[in-house]
C-alpha cells in the first residue's frame, strides 16, 4: 500500500476575535483554542460538536475568509506548505472547495448557473452536475432568492463538487435536503475522497456520518478532544476514548438519547485546562493544567485520564 499525501493539517489553532466591551475597551475574543486535526488524499474526516464548538470558524480559517477583526494562531499546512493568505488566494474554489453552512454565500446579483459553472467554466460539466443533482436546466436561470431551501443546497454542493478540487469543506450540507437527496450528497462527497479528493464533513448528523466518513473529529468549545475512526464509534463507549466523546455517542437517538448535565462554555469564559472539566464526572485536579493531545489505541485524545 502506498502512503498517502497528507493534504491539510492543522496544528494548535487559535483564532480569537477583537472585541469592544464596555465602552472603549478591547479585548481578545477566544473561539478556537489548541485545535487540531488532518485529513489525508482519499480520506472523509467527519467533524462533529454541537453549535457553537468552531467547525464554522475552522472551516472559514483554512480557506482564509474570517472577518477582518480575527486573529489566527498556529499552524495551518496544506500538502505540506504553510497555508499563507497568499496561498489561500489562489487556491480557493480551485483546489480548495468550501460547500458553506448558508446559502447567503451565493452571489444575489449572478444567475446560478454560471455561478456554478465559474466564470470561464463550461456549461456542459455544469449541467452534468445539475443532473446529478435533480436541478433542471430551468434553475440555470434562476437568481439564488428564487431558489428553494433543498434546491439552493443542492446548488451549494454542485458549486464544490463540479472543479478540480483537492481539499472540499462541506459544512452541513445536508439540512434541508430529503433523506434520499442527503445520501446522495453524501455519497457523492465519499466518491470524490475515493478518486483521491480529501473531504472535510463539518456535520450534527454523527448517524449519517458513520456511514461516509473514515474518522471523526469531535469538537468541543473550540478545541478537538478526540479523533476516532467510525469503526471506534460503531463499537460505542468502551472503544472511544473521552468522556465527551462517550456522552455524545449515549445521546444519539438509537443509543437511547441520553442528555449530559450542563452546557458547553461560552468564549470569554473558558475554564482552565481541559473544557470538558465542568462538566466531566472523571475531573481531578490535575485536570487543570494545559492538557496536551495524545495518541491512543490508534486516536487521538485530549484528556489525561482516558485509557
Ligand atoms: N465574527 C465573530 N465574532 C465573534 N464571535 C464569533 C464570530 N463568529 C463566530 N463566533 C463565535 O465563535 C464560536 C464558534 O462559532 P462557529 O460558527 O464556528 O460554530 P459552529 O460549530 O459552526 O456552530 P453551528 O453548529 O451552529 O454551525 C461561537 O461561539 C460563535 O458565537
Ligand atoms: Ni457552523
Amino acid at each position: 500500500m502506498t502512503d498517502k499525501k497528507t493534504v491539510l493539517e492543522v496544528k494548535n489553532l487559535s483564532v480569537s476575535f477583537k472585541m469592544y466591551d464596555k465602552g472603549l475597551e478591547q479585548k481578545d475574543l477566544e473561539v478556537i483554542t489548541n485545535l487540531n486535526i488532518s485529513v489525508k488524499e482519499g480520506e472523509v474526516l467527519a467533524i462533529a460538536g454541537s453549535s457553537g464548538s468552531g467547525k464554522s470558524l475552522l472551516a472559514h480559517a483554512v480557506l482564509g475568509i474570517l472577518p477582518n477583526n480575527a486573529k489566527v494562531a498556529g499552524e495551518m499546512l496544506y500538502c505540506g506548505k504553510p497555508l499563507t493568505s497568499n496561498l489561500q488566494k489562489k487556491l480557493r474554489g480551485k483546489e480548495l472547495a468550501l460547500v458553506p453552512q448558508s446559502v447567503e454565500y451565493l452571489d444575489p446579483l449572478m444567475r446560478v448557473g454560471k455561478q456554478v459553472a465559474g466564470v470561464d467554466g463550461s456549461i456542459d460539466k455544469q449541467r452534468e452536475v445539475f443532473k446529478k443533482y435533480n436541478l433542471s436546466e430551468a434553475v440555470e436561470r434562476l437568481f439564488p432568492f428564487q431558489l428553494s431551501g433543498g434546491m439552493a443546497r443542492r446548488v451549494l454542493v454542485s458549486t464544490a463538487v463540479i472543479g478540480n478540487a483537492k481539499l472540499i469543506i462541506a459544512d452541513e450540507p445536508t439540512p434541508g435536503l430529503s433523506k434520499e437527496m442527503a445520501k446522495m450528497a453524501m455519497s457523492h462527497f465519499r466518491e470524490l475522497a475515493d478518486e483521491g479528493c480529501a473531504v472535510l464533513l463539518i456535520t450534527h448528523d454523527i448517524d449519517l456520518a458513520l456511514s461516509y466518513a473514515d474518522r471523526i473529529a469531535v469538537f468541543y468549545a473550540g478545541t478537538t478532544v478526540e479523533v476516532a475512526s467510525v469503526e471506534d464509534f460503531a463499537k460505542g463507549p468502551d472503544a472511544l476514548r473521552h468522556p465527551y466523546t462517550k456522552a455524545l455517542w449515549e445521546a444519539i437517538p438509537q443509543n437511547g438519547f441520553k442528555p449530559i448535565k450542563g452546557i458547553q462554555p461560552y468564549a470569554g469564559a473558558l475554564p482552565d485546562g481541559c473544557l470538558f472539566g465542568p462538566r466531566c464526572l472523571m475531573k481531578t485536579e490535575a485536570c487543570e493544567k494545559k492538557i496536551p493531545m495524545r495518541e491512543l489505541r490508534g486516536g487521538e485524545v485530549c484528556c489525561i485520564h482516558a485509557t
